[in-house]
């Protein structure tokens, strides 16, 4: 089997890639991946670290509206289309898969003009543009939320399945153990995760100064907070500002992203999550209640909807960015610090929504369009 891969710009994108990749990698011996991304996204950092083959072409995203800058970049992507379709002839893939993000575009559109059977892997509940636009050429579409579907009207239903969002495997396999032992973390204390997305969540951040404040040397939790890598320093500035102490063996813990995510999910009791796809399917696969503040700005405030799907099955709390406060956090915080069942109960919710053999349903997917 050989496979070209494309997904860009921010981990929801990337990570599903690497995932489908893999378990593809698994089901078929003798497989060869290509991945196709740009200079520019996250990937050229995450792919590479990975160990997987990588190309670039240049592609921009186009705005929501009308303006001279989308016709430039549409003229663009004649130029991406072409560059992609190089790519394409040399490497001859039995399939070209597209996890979301601009940089797909093209290379979907060049592997369908050429013939080669093509498969999209949408993982929010609201589907991105250039998913909407490939959705016109691509032979599959796999869903990470059912309802999805509506949003895709224009397709034949046998192009469409519901699978769920790909997770790494690793998420699935860290142990609590292994999760404490890896990130330093006291076996003792519930463990808070705060994550605000692949780039990091300035509201988010901004919000968690009181918290620190107020749980600094609580001796019943640590907070493990991912900044973003572009507020780290920052945060760490204001934090030691007021007076809060990050020593070794505190209970509060900043970094700037974590490679070793699957780790911290393992060692997790409570997560507090901006509301990215993929970021979801892990909470949920590992059944972790969550308090989720969408991020207002996605594209058609997908985050927001991805969020209620959560919340309508008991699995998570939803605060709105606009009304996300210090003193929210903490009141949240305390209430499931003191009723330990509210948290089992919202972890069990969690865990029947969690769907951990989503990548191996899409991997066997993508198997079924290769000619014989
Ligand atoms: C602002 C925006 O539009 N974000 C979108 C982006 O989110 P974003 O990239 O932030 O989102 P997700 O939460 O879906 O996925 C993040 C991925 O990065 C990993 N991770 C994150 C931080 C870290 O330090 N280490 C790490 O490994 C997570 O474990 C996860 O696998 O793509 C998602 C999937 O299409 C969308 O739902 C989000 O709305």
């Amino acid at each position: 089997m050989r496979m070209i891969i494309s997904g860009g710009g921010t981990g929801g994108h990337i990570y599903p890639a690497i995932t489908i990749a893999r378990e593809v990698a698994k089901l078929s011996h003798k497989c060869e991946i290509l991945f196709v991304g740009t200079k520019q996204g996250l990937e050229a950092d995450i792919i590479p670290k990975e160990g997987f083959n990588f190309a670039t072409i240049e592609v921009r995203g186009l705005e929501r509206k009308l303006s001279w800058r989308n016709v430039t970049t549409l003229a663009g992507t004649v130029g991406s289309v072409w560059k992609s379709a190089q790519i394409i002839k040399k490497f001859k893939p039995d399939v070209v898969i597209g996890t979301g993000g601009y940089v797909c575009g093209p290379v979907l559109l060049a592997a369908s003009l050429l013939k080669v059977p093509t498969m999209i892997q949408e993982q929010n509940v609201i589907p991105g543009i250039t998913n909407k636009i490939l959705a016109r050429f691509v032979d599959k579409i796999a869903l990470g939320y059912k309802e999805a579907e509506q949003y895709f009207r224009k397709s034949k239903p046998e192009q469409i399945v519901f699978t769920g969002n790909p997770i790494r495997p690793e998420v699935m396999s860290a142990t609590r153990a292994e999760g404490q032992a890896a990130l330093k973390l006291a076996l003792d204390r519930v463990t808070v995760l705060v994550v605000g997305g692949s780039r990091g969540a300035r509201s988010i951040n901004n919000a968690m100064l009181p918290v620190y404040k107020h749980f600094s040397n609580n001796p019943r939790l640590q907070i493990l907070h991912v900044t973003g890598q572009s507020e780290y320093n920052s945060i760490v500035g204001n934090i030691k500002q007021s007076g809060i102490e990050l020593s070794s063996d505190g209970n509060i813990i900043i970094k700037p992203y974590l490679y070793n995510m699957p780790m911290a999910l393992a060692a997790t009791d409570l997560a507090i999550f901006r509301a990215g796809a993929v970021g979801l399917a892990e909470l949920t696969a590992r059944g972790i209640p969550a308090i989720l503040v969408p991020y207002p700005y996605a594209a058609e405030n997908h985050q927001e909807f991805n969020a209620r799907a959560l919340e309508k099955q008991g699995a998570a709390i939803v605060i709105a960015d606009k009304e996300l406060t210090g003193s929210k956090l903490i009141d949240t915080i305390e209430m499931f610090l003191n009723s330990p069942d509210r948290l089992s109960c919202m972890a069990m919710k969690s865990r029947e929504l969690g769907r951990p053999n989503a990548a191996e349903s899409i991997a066997r997917l993508a198997l079924t369009l290769k000619r014989p």
